[in-house]
Protein backbone atom coordinates (compact mmCIF):
# COMPACT_ATOMS: atom_id res chain seq x y z
CA UNK A 1 0.00 0.00 0.00
CA UNK A 2 1.69 3.61 -0.83
CA UNK A 3 0.07 7.04 -0.38
CA UNK A 4 -0.10 8.79 -3.38
CA UNK A 5 1.12 12.52 -1.53
CA UNK A 6 3.25 15.68 -2.86
CA UNK A 7 3.33 17.00 0.50
CA UNK A 8 4.03 15.72 3.83
CA UNK A 9 3.04 17.81 7.38
CA UNK A 10 4.57 17.54 10.41
CA UNK A 11 3.69 17.57 13.86
CA UNK A 12 6.24 19.93 16.03
CA UNK A 13 5.85 18.24 19.70
CA UNK A 14 5.40 14.11 20.32
CA UNK A 15 6.25 13.75 16.46
CA UNK A 16 9.67 15.06 15.73
CA UNK A 17 10.99 16.77 18.96
CA UNK A 18 10.54 14.76 22.42
CA UNK A 19 9.90 17.97 24.04
CA UNK A 20 8.03 16.65 27.28
CA UNK A 21 10.86 16.86 29.58
CA UNK A 22 11.46 20.42 28.81
CA UNK A 23 7.52 21.00 29.21
CA UNK A 24 7.61 19.11 32.13
CA UNK A 25 10.61 21.08 33.97
CA UNK A 26 9.02 24.21 33.17
CA UNK A 27 5.74 23.94 34.54
CA UNK A 28 6.91 22.96 37.75
CA UNK A 29 9.41 25.28 37.92
CA UNK A 30 6.24 27.89 37.24
CA UNK A 31 4.15 26.00 39.55
CA UNK A 32 6.59 25.86 42.53
CA UNK A 33 7.08 29.88 41.76
CA UNK A 34 3.40 30.24 42.23
CA UNK A 35 3.86 27.98 45.39
CA UNK A 36 1.84 25.11 44.15
CA UNK A 37 2.87 21.64 44.41
CA UNK A 38 4.73 20.09 41.46
CA UNK A 39 2.82 17.14 38.77
CA UNK A 40 4.60 13.79 37.75
CA UNK A 41 5.96 13.93 34.00
CA UNK A 42 3.52 11.84 32.34
CA UNK A 43 0.55 13.93 34.25
CA UNK A 44 2.20 17.35 31.81
CA UNK A 45 2.75 15.40 29.10
CA UNK A 46 -0.89 14.42 28.84
CA UNK A 47 -1.70 18.11 28.99
CA UNK A 48 0.24 18.98 25.34
CA UNK A 49 -1.61 19.21 22.34
CA UNK A 50 -3.86 21.86 22.46
CA UNK A 51 -1.06 25.14 22.78
CA UNK A 52 0.48 26.74 26.01
CA UNK A 53 -2.50 28.53 27.00
CA UNK A 54 -4.24 25.10 27.44
CA UNK A 55 -0.98 23.26 28.79
CA UNK A 56 -0.62 26.21 31.67
CA UNK A 57 -4.50 26.18 32.15
CA UNK A 58 -4.59 22.18 33.00
CA UNK A 59 -1.25 22.39 35.01
CA UNK A 60 -3.21 24.65 37.22
CA UNK A 61 -6.10 23.45 37.72
CA UNK A 62 -5.14 19.74 37.70
CA UNK A 63 -8.22 19.20 34.93
CA UNK A 64 -8.43 19.00 31.11
CA UNK A 65 -11.00 22.19 31.05
CA UNK A 66 -11.28 23.69 34.01
CA UNK A 67 -10.77 27.60 34.22
CA UNK A 68 -8.03 28.96 36.63
CA UNK A 69 -8.92 31.72 38.02
CA UNK A 70 -7.83 34.40 35.74
CA UNK A 71 -5.40 36.80 38.15
CA UNK A 72 -3.68 33.44 39.01
CA UNK A 73 -3.40 32.12 34.65
CA UNK A 74 -1.76 36.09 33.81
CA UNK A 75 0.58 35.67 36.36
CA UNK A 76 1.55 32.21 35.42
CA UNK A 77 2.15 32.84 31.61
CA UNK A 78 5.52 34.93 32.00
CA UNK A 79 6.56 32.26 34.58
CA UNK A 80 6.27 29.56 32.26
CA UNK A 81 7.42 31.78 28.96
CA UNK A 82 10.79 32.52 30.97
CA UNK A 83 11.53 29.14 32.37
CA UNK A 84 10.81 27.28 29.24
CA UNK A 85 12.65 29.54 26.75
CA UNK A 86 15.60 28.77 29.37
CA UNK A 87 15.84 24.87 28.27
CA UNK A 88 13.33 24.77 25.31
CA UNK A 89 16.05 24.33 23.21
CA UNK A 90 17.21 21.59 25.07
CA UNK A 91 14.86 18.81 22.97
CA UNK A 92 16.06 15.91 21.54
CA UNK A 93 14.37 14.60 17.55
CA UNK A 94 12.89 11.49 18.06
CA UNK A 95 14.86 7.93 16.78
CA UNK A 96 14.56 7.98 12.99
CA UNK A 97 13.02 11.90 12.53
CA UNK A 98 16.36 12.89 10.75
CA UNK A 99 17.23 9.99 8.72
CA UNK A 100 13.60 10.20 7.35
CA UNK A 101 13.25 13.64 6.84
CA UNK A 102 16.79 13.31 4.79
CA UNK A 103 15.29 10.82 2.61
CA UNK A 104 11.28 12.26 2.16
CA UNK A 105 13.67 15.75 0.85
CA UNK A 106 15.91 13.72 -1.49
CA UNK A 107 13.11 12.02 -2.63
CA UNK A 108 11.11 15.27 -3.80
CA UNK A 109 8.46 15.46 -0.99
CA UNK A 110 7.58 18.93 0.15
CA UNK A 111 7.87 18.81 3.77
CA UNK A 112 6.34 21.17 6.12
CA UNK A 113 5.82 21.52 9.73
CA UNK A 114 2.53 22.37 11.52
CA UNK A 115 2.16 22.67 15.34
CA UNK A 116 0.13 24.31 18.18
CA UNK A 117 3.07 25.88 19.92
CA UNK A 118 3.84 29.51 19.72
CA UNK A 119 5.83 30.59 16.80
CA UNK A 120 8.40 32.31 19.42
CA UNK A 121 9.49 28.82 20.67
CA UNK A 122 9.12 26.74 17.67
CA UNK A 123 11.50 28.07 15.39
CA UNK A 124 14.66 28.26 17.41
CA UNK A 125 13.66 24.79 18.51
CA UNK A 126 13.67 23.86 14.83
CA UNK A 127 17.06 25.68 14.28
CA UNK A 128 18.41 24.10 17.45
CA UNK A 129 17.69 20.60 16.74
CA UNK A 130 18.91 21.18 13.08
CA UNK A 131 15.45 20.43 11.19
CA UNK A 132 14.66 24.16 10.37
CA UNK A 133 15.80 23.30 6.94
CA UNK A 134 13.85 20.44 5.85
CA UNK A 135 10.52 22.52 6.16
CA UNK A 136 9.38 24.75 3.11
CA UNK A 137 6.92 26.32 5.53
CA UNK A 138 6.46 26.19 9.43
CA UNK A 139 2.95 26.80 10.50
CA UNK A 140 2.97 27.46 14.27
CA UNK A 141 0.13 27.79 16.92
CA UNK A 142 -0.16 31.49 16.71
CA UNK A 143 0.32 31.97 13.07
CA UNK A 144 -3.23 32.19 11.93
CA UNK A 145 -6.75 32.58 13.37
CA UNK A 146 -6.93 29.04 14.31
CA UNK A 147 -5.20 25.88 15.22
CA UNK A 148 -5.22 22.57 15.41
CA UNK A 149 -7.86 20.32 15.80
CA UNK A 150 -9.31 23.31 13.09
CA UNK A 151 -8.11 22.54 9.58
CA UNK A 152 -6.93 26.05 8.59
CA UNK A 153 -2.85 25.73 9.14
CA UNK A 154 -2.87 22.81 7.01
CA UNK A 155 -5.24 24.16 4.02
CA UNK A 156 -3.18 27.05 4.16
CA UNK A 157 0.08 25.03 4.01
CA UNK A 158 -1.95 23.17 1.22
CA UNK A 159 -2.88 26.40 -0.53
CA UNK A 160 0.48 28.21 -0.66
CA UNK A 161 2.62 25.75 -1.53
CA UNK A 162 -0.03 24.84 -4.55
CA UNK A 163 -1.29 21.15 -3.53
CA UNK A 164 -4.55 19.54 -2.75
CA UNK A 165 -5.38 18.46 0.56
CA UNK A 166 -6.06 15.22 -1.21
CA UNK A 167 -2.27 15.13 -2.26
CA UNK A 168 -1.14 16.11 1.40
CA UNK A 169 -0.22 14.18 4.94
CA UNK A 170 0.21 14.97 8.53
CA UNK A 171 2.16 12.91 10.56
CA UNK A 172 0.93 13.37 14.12
CA UNK A 173 1.00 12.08 17.84
CA UNK A 174 -2.88 12.89 18.31
CA UNK A 175 -6.17 13.14 18.66
CA UNK A 176 -5.91 16.71 17.65
CA UNK A 177 -4.09 15.78 14.90
CA UNK A 178 -6.14 13.24 13.81
CA UNK A 179 -8.96 15.68 13.51
CA UNK A 180 -7.46 18.33 11.71
CA UNK A 181 -6.35 16.36 9.20
CA UNK A 182 -10.08 14.98 8.66
CA UNK A 183 -11.70 18.28 8.45
CA UNK A 184 -8.54 19.58 5.74
CA UNK A 185 -8.92 16.01 3.85
CA UNK A 186 -5.39 15.00 3.83
CA UNK A 187 -4.32 11.87 4.88
CA UNK A 188 -2.70 10.91 8.23
CA UNK A 189 -0.37 8.49 9.84
CA UNK A 190 0.32 8.70 13.13
CA UNK A 191 3.07 7.44 15.82
CA UNK A 192 2.69 5.74 19.25
CA UNK A 193 5.44 7.31 21.19
CA UNK A 194 4.05 11.18 21.60
CA UNK A 195 1.71 13.10 23.86
CA UNK A 196 -2.32 11.78 23.46
CA UNK A 197 -3.45 13.29 26.49
CA UNK A 198 -1.80 9.58 27.79
CA UNK A 199 -4.00 7.87 25.83
CA UNK A 200 -3.39 5.41 22.79
CA UNK A 201 -3.94 6.49 19.59
CA UNK A 202 -7.70 4.81 18.13
CA UNK A 203 -5.82 3.20 14.85
CA UNK A 204 -9.14 2.75 13.29
CA UNK A 205 -9.43 6.65 12.40
CA UNK A 206 -5.75 6.87 10.34
CA UNK A 207 -5.03 5.82 7.50
CA UNK A 208 -1.70 4.60 8.90
CA UNK A 209 0.42 4.02 12.03
CA UNK A 210 4.44 4.07 12.17
CA UNK A 211 6.88 3.16 14.64
CA UNK A 212 9.61 5.73 13.64
CA UNK A 213 9.69 8.21 10.51
CA UNK A 214 11.73 5.77 9.10
CA UNK A 215 8.75 3.65 8.08
CA UNK A 216 7.15 6.73 6.26
CA UNK A 217 9.48 6.22 3.04
CA UNK A 218 7.87 2.78 2.49
CA UNK A 219 4.47 3.96 2.45
CA UNK A 220 4.86 6.91 0.08
CA UNK A 221 4.63 6.61 -3.72
CA UNK A 222 7.59 9.05 -4.36
CA UNK A 223 6.26 12.39 -5.95
CA UNK A 224 8.50 11.97 -9.19
CA UNK A 225 6.17 8.94 -10.09
CA UNK A 226 3.14 10.73 -9.84
CA UNK A 227 0.74 11.23 -12.52
CA UNK A 228 -1.43 14.42 -12.24
CA UNK A 229 -4.62 14.52 -10.91
CA UNK A 230 -4.74 11.87 -8.48
CA UNK A 231 -8.18 11.39 -6.24
CA UNK A 232 -7.49 10.45 -2.53
CA UNK A 233 -7.00 6.65 -3.03
CA UNK A 234 -4.70 4.65 -1.54
CA UNK A 235 -2.91 2.65 -4.47
CA UNK A 236 -2.53 -1.34 -3.72
CA UNK A 237 1.26 -2.05 -5.06
O1 LIG B 1 2.06 23.04 21.86
C1 LIG B 1 1.25 22.10 21.92
O2 LIG B 1 0.32 22.03 22.72
C2 LIG B 1 1.39 20.93 20.99
O3 LIG B 1 2.17 21.15 19.89
P1 LIG B 1 2.08 20.13 18.65
O4 LIG B 1 0.89 20.60 17.85
O5 LIG B 1 3.39 20.34 17.96
O6 LIG B 1 1.92 18.76 19.19
MG1 LIG C 1 1.95 16.70 18.94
Amino acid sequence: MRFQVKLVMFDLDGTLLDTAPQIAEAANRMLVALGKPMLPQAQISSYIGEGVHKLIKRCLTGDMEQEPELALFDKAQPLYHDFYVAHANDSQPFAGVVPALQQLKKQGYLLACVTNKPEAFTLPLLQKAGLAGFFEMVVSGDSLPKKKPDPMQLLHICQKLAVLPAEAMLVGDSETDIQAAHAAGCFVVTVPYGYNQGRAIDVATVDATVQQLTELVRLLEPPALLKQGLEKTIQIS
